[in-house]
């Protein structure tokens, strides 16, 4: 049947890609990883760094998801750190994958393998990767599923799950509609995005070890990444 994006719809999905590239981490961060040497502690550093900085751009990201503030207060936590991980897969591997070869894409890749992580992660990591990379998503549908993984409802200590779940589903609906018209020759895009969203919460569950796997003998993350992932 004909797919049609209400005027609502369209409303959402430029409210969501305005705010998806209003909050980006700031540049003299991101340079970093292009500067400073290489070493599995430096390493490390620049990628807490940037994770911090990545957990701050993702809660500005998230107040403005139309319909996230109407949410309860401590759902609307549980929410984040629940998604963060995810997110930050899904954002690391937007950068991984680009086309137009930011200069990120090679020193981001040397500098995850070279920062003390076991090896063990490395495989799953960087298939997930590729596997973004070869959907080559347009703006609007990182944004999208980025919300997507935010608006999860079955994430520990929701208490409204209905009321994320409507949130959610919307969000889904438009996701769905975009597909079908931004990849009329592929009818199976839409299923293979929300694969994405599987395979990241296997990632999830493998951060859990990643972090106390790190080799660095002192690691230490920052107050911000500790409170989100309830480490320490
Ligand atoms: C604490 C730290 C050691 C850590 O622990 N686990 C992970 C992780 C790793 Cl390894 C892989 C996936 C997920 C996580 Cl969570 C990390 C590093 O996580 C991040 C998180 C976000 C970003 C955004 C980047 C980035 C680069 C250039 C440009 C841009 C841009 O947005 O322009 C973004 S790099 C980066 C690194």
């Amino acid at each position: 049947e004909k797919v049609e994006i209400t005027k609502e719809q369209r409303a959402l999905i430029k409210a969501i890609l305005d705010a998806y590239n209003r909050h980006q981490i700031p540049q003299d961060v991101t340079k970093k990883l292009l500067q400073e040497q290489y070493s599995a502690e430096e390493n490390f550093l620049l990628l807490t760094e940037v994770a911090t900085s990545q957990v701050q751009v993702l809660v500005e990201f998230t107040k403005n998801i139309p319909g996230f503030l109407s949410l309860d207060r401590e759902d609307q936590i549980a929410l984040l750190k629940g998604s963060a991980v995810e997110a930050m897969f899904l954002r690391s591997a937007q950068v991984l994958s680009e086309k137009k070869p930011s200069g990120y894409t090679e020193v981001l890749e040397e500098r995850i393998r070279k920062s003390g992580m076991s090896e063990e992660f490395m495989t799953p990591m960087f298939n997930f990767y590729k596997s973004i990379g070869e959907l080559h998503m347009t703006q609007e549908e990182q944004a999208l599923l980025t919300t997507i993984t935010i608006l999860t409802p079955d994430r520990p200590y929701v208490k409204s799950h209905e009321a994320v779940e409507r949130l959610q589903e919307t969000m889904l609906d438009v996701l769905r509609k975009l597909c079908v018209l931004q990849h009329p020759q592929e009818p199976q895009y839409f299923a293979r995005l929300l694969g994405r969203l599987t395979e990241l919460r296997t990632l999830h569950h493998y951060h859990v070890e990643m972090l106390t796997s790190w080799k660095t003998n002192d690691h230490k993350f920052t107050p911000l990444l500790c409170e989100i992932w309830d480490v320490q």
